[in-house]
Protein backbone atom coordinates (compact mmCIF):
# COMPACT_ATOMS: atom_id res chain seq x y z
CA UNK A 1 0.00 0.00 0.00
CA UNK A 2 1.59 3.27 -0.94
CA UNK A 3 0.54 6.28 1.58
CA UNK A 4 1.51 9.60 1.02
CA UNK A 5 0.95 13.63 2.35
CA UNK A 6 -2.23 15.06 1.38
CA UNK A 7 -2.72 19.06 1.25
CA UNK A 8 -1.73 20.82 5.20
CA UNK A 9 -0.61 23.67 6.78
CA UNK A 10 0.74 24.86 10.12
CA UNK A 11 0.38 27.76 12.17
CA UNK A 12 -0.70 29.92 15.51
CA UNK A 13 -4.32 30.32 15.70
CA UNK A 14 -5.82 32.91 17.96
CA UNK A 15 -3.36 35.16 18.80
CA UNK A 16 -5.02 37.45 21.16
CA UNK A 17 -3.64 41.43 20.27
CA UNK A 18 -5.08 44.72 21.61
CA UNK A 19 -3.15 47.59 20.69
CA UNK A 20 -3.61 50.87 22.14
CA UNK A 21 -2.29 53.99 20.01
CA UNK A 22 -1.44 56.62 22.73
CA UNK A 23 -1.17 59.76 20.41
CA UNK A 24 -1.37 62.36 23.01
CA UNK A 25 -4.84 62.42 25.42
CA UNK A 26 -7.28 60.72 23.36
CA UNK A 27 -6.58 56.78 22.58
CA UNK A 28 -7.42 54.78 19.97
CA UNK A 29 -8.15 50.68 20.31
CA UNK A 30 -7.82 47.77 18.40
CA UNK A 31 -8.46 44.22 19.61
CA UNK A 32 -8.17 41.43 17.63
CA UNK A 33 -7.91 37.47 17.19
CA UNK A 34 -5.52 36.60 14.49
CA UNK A 35 -5.29 33.16 13.19
CA UNK A 36 -1.75 31.98 10.75
CA UNK A 37 -2.07 29.58 8.34
CA UNK A 38 1.49 28.40 6.15
CA UNK A 39 1.62 26.20 3.53
CA UNK A 40 4.54 24.98 1.37
CA UNK A 41 7.19 22.51 1.23
CA UNK A 42 6.21 21.25 4.81
CA UNK A 43 7.33 17.27 3.43
CA UNK A 44 10.41 16.88 5.92
CA UNK A 45 8.75 17.97 9.19
CA UNK A 46 5.85 15.32 8.41
CA UNK A 47 8.07 12.89 7.03
CA UNK A 48 11.08 12.55 8.74
CA UNK A 49 11.02 15.22 11.75
CA UNK A 50 12.80 17.16 10.03
CA UNK A 51 12.22 20.89 11.45
CA UNK A 52 14.69 22.76 8.97
CA UNK A 53 11.57 24.71 7.14
CA UNK A 54 9.39 25.16 9.79
CA UNK A 55 8.97 29.06 11.28
CA UNK A 56 7.76 27.68 15.21
CA UNK A 57 4.26 28.61 15.66
CA UNK A 58 5.40 30.44 18.22
CA UNK A 59 7.62 32.76 16.56
CA UNK A 60 4.46 33.57 14.41
CA UNK A 61 2.90 34.55 17.45
CA UNK A 62 5.51 36.80 17.91
CA UNK A 63 5.54 38.17 14.78
CA UNK A 64 1.86 39.37 15.45
CA UNK A 65 2.81 40.95 18.54
CA UNK A 66 5.84 43.06 16.91
CA UNK A 67 4.56 43.88 13.96
CA UNK A 68 1.53 45.66 16.23
CA UNK A 69 3.72 47.09 18.03
CA UNK A 70 6.58 48.04 14.78
CA UNK A 71 3.74 49.26 12.40
CA UNK A 72 0.66 49.61 14.74
CA UNK A 73 -2.39 47.59 13.41
CA UNK A 74 -4.92 50.08 11.11
CA UNK A 75 -7.57 48.29 9.57
CA UNK A 76 -7.09 44.75 9.89
CA UNK A 77 -7.47 43.82 5.96
CA UNK A 78 -3.82 46.23 6.50
CA UNK A 79 -2.27 44.11 9.59
CA UNK A 80 -2.93 40.94 7.60
CA UNK A 81 -1.82 41.53 4.47
CA UNK A 82 1.59 43.12 6.20
CA UNK A 83 1.93 39.56 8.30
CA UNK A 84 0.71 37.39 5.23
CA UNK A 85 3.60 38.90 2.53
CA UNK A 86 6.06 38.93 5.50
CA UNK A 87 5.95 35.28 6.20
CA UNK A 88 6.01 34.33 2.52
CA UNK A 89 8.80 36.60 1.59
CA UNK A 90 10.69 35.84 4.27
CA UNK A 91 10.19 32.51 4.62
CA UNK A 92 11.70 30.42 1.31
CA UNK A 93 10.07 27.10 2.06
CA UNK A 94 6.95 28.41 2.81
CA UNK A 95 4.66 28.95 -0.24
CA UNK A 96 1.32 30.56 1.07
CA UNK A 97 0.46 32.36 3.88
CA UNK A 98 -3.20 32.48 5.02
CA UNK A 99 -3.90 35.02 7.83
CA UNK A 100 -7.47 35.43 9.84
CA UNK A 101 -8.28 38.37 11.71
CA UNK A 102 -11.66 38.39 14.20
CA UNK A 103 -11.59 42.23 15.05
CA UNK A 104 -13.73 42.85 18.32
CA UNK A 105 -15.54 46.32 18.45
CA UNK A 106 -15.27 48.64 21.81
CA UNK A 107 -17.19 51.91 21.69
CA UNK A 108 -15.85 55.30 22.80
CA UNK A 109 -16.97 56.01 26.40
CA UNK A 110 -14.18 58.99 27.00
CA UNK A 111 -10.17 59.70 25.77
CA UNK A 112 -9.32 56.71 26.84
CA UNK A 113 -12.57 54.71 28.20
CA UNK A 114 -14.30 52.00 26.18
CA UNK A 115 -17.30 49.45 26.06
CA UNK A 116 -17.17 46.28 24.73
CA UNK A 117 -19.92 46.32 21.89
CA UNK A 118 -21.29 42.47 22.44
CA UNK A 119 -22.75 42.89 18.43
CA UNK A 120 -21.22 42.14 15.41
CA UNK A 121 -17.79 41.00 14.67
CA UNK A 122 -15.73 42.01 11.75
CA UNK A 123 -13.48 39.39 9.69
CA UNK A 124 -10.95 39.48 7.36
CA UNK A 125 -8.90 36.64 6.11
CA UNK A 126 -5.85 37.34 3.56
CA UNK A 127 -4.13 35.00 1.53
CA UNK A 128 -0.75 35.47 -0.15
CA UNK A 129 1.02 33.04 -2.47
CA UNK A 130 3.12 33.15 -5.75
CA UNK A 131 0.09 34.19 -7.66
CA UNK A 132 -1.15 36.90 -6.06
CA UNK A 133 -3.22 38.56 -3.05
CA UNK A 134 -6.77 37.71 -2.57
CA UNK A 135 -9.01 39.82 0.53
CA UNK A 136 -11.69 38.33 1.88
CA UNK A 137 -13.71 40.54 4.54
CA UNK A 138 -16.64 40.39 6.44
CA UNK A 139 -18.85 40.01 9.59
CA UNK A 140 -20.40 37.52 11.69
CA UNK A 141 -23.26 37.78 14.41
CA UNK A 142 -25.00 40.89 12.69
CA UNK A 143 -28.51 39.73 13.90
CA UNK A 144 -31.71 41.55 12.34
CA UNK A 145 -35.11 41.03 12.64
CA UNK A 146 -37.96 41.82 10.48
CA UNK A 147 -41.61 41.78 12.38
CA UNK A 148 -43.53 41.58 9.23
CA UNK A 149 -43.13 41.53 5.06
CA UNK A 150 -42.14 38.12 5.74
CA UNK A 151 -44.19 34.87 4.21
CA UNK A 152 -43.50 31.77 3.35
CA UNK A 153 -45.81 29.17 1.49
CA UNK A 154 -45.72 27.29 -1.73
CA UNK A 155 -43.04 25.08 -0.34
CA UNK A 156 -42.83 21.12 -1.34
CA UNK A 157 -44.65 18.50 0.67
CA UNK A 158 -44.89 15.48 1.82
CA UNK A 159 -45.99 13.07 4.44
CA UNK A 160 -43.88 14.33 6.74
CA UNK A 161 -44.87 18.08 6.07
CA UNK A 162 -46.83 19.90 9.23
CA UNK A 163 -45.65 23.32 9.06
CA UNK A 164 -48.06 26.01 8.22
CA UNK A 165 -48.08 28.09 5.13
CA UNK A 166 -47.89 31.43 6.44
CA UNK A 167 -48.22 35.27 4.57
CA UNK A 168 -46.98 37.00 7.37
CA UNK A 169 -44.20 36.04 9.87
CA UNK A 170 -41.38 37.07 12.07
CA UNK A 171 -37.88 36.91 9.59
CA UNK A 172 -35.13 36.83 11.88
CA UNK A 173 -30.85 36.01 11.50
CA UNK A 174 -27.72 36.38 12.33
CA UNK A 175 -25.80 37.61 9.59
CA UNK A 176 -22.44 36.26 8.69
CA UNK A 177 -20.83 37.24 5.26
CA UNK A 178 -17.48 37.41 3.60
CA UNK A 179 -16.60 39.58 0.43
CA UNK A 180 -13.96 38.92 -1.87
CA UNK A 181 -12.19 42.23 -3.01
CA UNK A 182 -11.15 42.74 -6.56
CA UNK A 183 -8.03 44.23 -5.29
CA UNK A 184 -5.70 44.01 -2.37
CA UNK A 185 -5.26 48.42 -2.67
CA UNK A 186 -8.50 49.38 -0.81
CA UNK A 187 -10.07 52.11 1.52
CA UNK A 188 -10.13 49.09 3.62
CA UNK A 189 -13.09 51.22 6.60
CA UNK A 190 -15.52 52.79 3.56
CA UNK A 191 -15.14 49.69 2.27
CA UNK A 192 -16.35 48.10 5.20
CA UNK A 193 -18.97 50.43 5.77
CA UNK A 194 -20.48 50.58 2.56
CA UNK A 195 -20.78 46.81 2.05
CA UNK A 196 -22.42 46.44 5.82
CA UNK A 197 -24.91 49.21 5.10
CA UNK A 198 -25.92 47.49 1.60
CA UNK A 199 -26.33 43.82 3.34
CA UNK A 200 -28.77 45.54 6.38
CA UNK A 201 -30.57 47.99 3.33
CA UNK A 202 -31.11 45.37 1.35
CA UNK A 203 -32.66 42.84 4.52
CA UNK A 204 -34.36 45.74 5.55
CA UNK A 205 -36.14 46.69 2.17
CA UNK A 206 -36.71 43.13 0.75
CA UNK A 207 -40.18 41.95 0.93
CA UNK A 208 -39.27 38.23 1.76
CA UNK A 209 -41.11 35.28 0.64
CA UNK A 210 -37.73 33.52 1.48
CA UNK A 211 -35.03 33.86 3.60
CA UNK A 212 -32.93 32.60 0.39
CA UNK A 213 -35.09 34.99 -1.94
CA UNK A 214 -33.48 37.46 0.92
CA UNK A 215 -30.03 36.40 0.38
CA UNK A 216 -29.69 36.58 -2.77
CA UNK A 217 -30.95 40.28 -2.56
CA UNK A 218 -28.56 41.14 0.54
CA UNK A 219 -25.40 39.63 -2.24
CA UNK A 220 -26.98 41.26 -5.01
CA UNK A 221 -27.01 44.76 -3.21
CA UNK A 222 -23.53 44.60 -2.27
CA UNK A 223 -22.39 43.96 -5.50
CA UNK A 224 -24.84 46.57 -7.54
CA UNK A 225 -23.04 49.41 -5.24
CA UNK A 226 -19.86 48.29 -4.37
CA UNK A 227 -17.99 47.97 -7.65
CA UNK A 228 -15.03 46.40 -5.34
CA UNK A 229 -16.33 43.86 -4.43
CA UNK A 230 -15.96 40.49 -6.66
CA UNK A 231 -17.92 37.92 -4.98
CA UNK A 232 -20.31 37.77 -1.22
CA UNK A 233 -20.87 34.56 0.34
CA UNK A 234 -23.45 34.57 2.76
CA UNK A 235 -24.90 32.56 5.36
CA UNK A 236 -28.13 32.77 7.43
CA UNK A 237 -29.40 30.77 10.04
CA UNK A 238 -33.37 31.19 9.86
CA UNK A 239 -33.89 32.55 13.97
CA UNK A 240 -37.32 30.87 14.13
CA UNK A 241 -39.83 32.61 15.93
CA UNK A 242 -42.55 30.40 16.99
CA UNK A 243 -46.25 31.65 17.32
CA UNK A 244 -47.58 30.83 20.91
CA UNK A 245 -50.74 28.85 21.14
CA UNK A 246 -52.53 30.89 23.61
CA UNK A 247 -56.22 29.72 22.85
CA UNK A 248 -55.82 27.55 26.11
CA UNK A 249 -56.28 30.92 28.07
CA UNK A 250 -58.72 32.38 25.36
CA UNK A 251 -56.50 34.81 23.51
CA UNK A 252 -55.31 34.95 19.96
CA UNK A 253 -52.39 35.76 18.84
CA UNK A 254 -52.40 37.61 15.31
CA UNK A 255 -47.80 37.14 15.39
CA UNK A 256 -47.69 39.09 19.04
CA UNK A 257 -46.56 36.39 21.28
CA UNK A 258 -43.38 34.39 19.72
CA UNK A 259 -41.11 31.47 21.14
CA UNK A 260 -37.25 32.77 19.97
CA UNK A 261 -36.36 28.99 19.04
CA UNK A 262 -32.78 28.87 19.24
CA UNK A 263 -32.29 25.12 17.89
CA UNK A 264 -32.76 23.23 15.45
CA UNK A 265 -32.51 26.61 12.66
CA UNK A 266 -32.53 26.45 8.91
CA UNK A 267 -29.08 27.84 7.71
CA UNK A 268 -29.19 28.98 4.21
CA UNK A 269 -26.01 29.51 2.33
CA UNK A 270 -25.31 31.08 -0.72
CA UNK A 271 -22.61 32.69 -2.68
CA UNK A 272 -23.47 35.79 -5.12
CA UNK A 273 -21.00 36.60 -7.97
CA UNK A 274 -20.64 38.73 -11.24
CA UNK A 275 -22.17 37.04 -14.01
CA UNK A 276 -18.98 35.50 -16.18
CA UNK A 277 -17.00 35.39 -12.95
CA UNK A 278 -15.88 32.04 -11.36
CA UNK A 279 -15.91 31.27 -7.41
CA UNK A 280 -12.59 31.50 -5.89
CA UNK A 281 -12.83 28.90 -3.83
CA UNK A 282 -9.14 29.88 -2.51
CA UNK A 283 -9.71 32.80 -1.19
CA UNK A 284 -12.37 32.01 1.26
O1 LIG B 1 -37.32 31.17 4.46
C1 LIG B 1 -37.40 29.94 4.67
N1 LIG B 1 -36.76 29.06 3.89
C2 LIG B 1 -36.81 27.72 4.07
O2 LIG B 1 -36.21 26.93 3.31
C3 LIG B 1 -37.58 27.26 5.15
N2 LIG B 1 -37.86 26.01 5.64
C4 LIG B 1 -38.66 26.18 6.72
O3 LIG B 1 -39.10 25.25 7.44
N3 LIG B 1 -38.91 27.51 6.94
C5 LIG B 1 -38.26 28.19 5.98
N4 LIG B 1 -38.15 29.52 5.73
Amino acid sequence: MSIVLGPNQYGKAETRVVRVVRDGARHELRDLNVSVALAGDLAGTHLTGDNTAVLPTDTQKNTVYAFAKRYGIGEPEEFGLRLARHFVASQPSIGRARVSIEQYAWRRLGPHSFQRDGGETRTCAVTVDSDGEWVVSGLTDLVLLNSTDSEFWGYAKDEYTTLPETKDRVLATAVSARWLHASSTMDWAASYDGVRAALVAAFVETYSLSLQQTLYAMGRRVLEERPEIAEVRLALPNKHHLLVDLSPFGLDNPNEVFVAADRPYGLIEGSVLRAGASPVDGAF
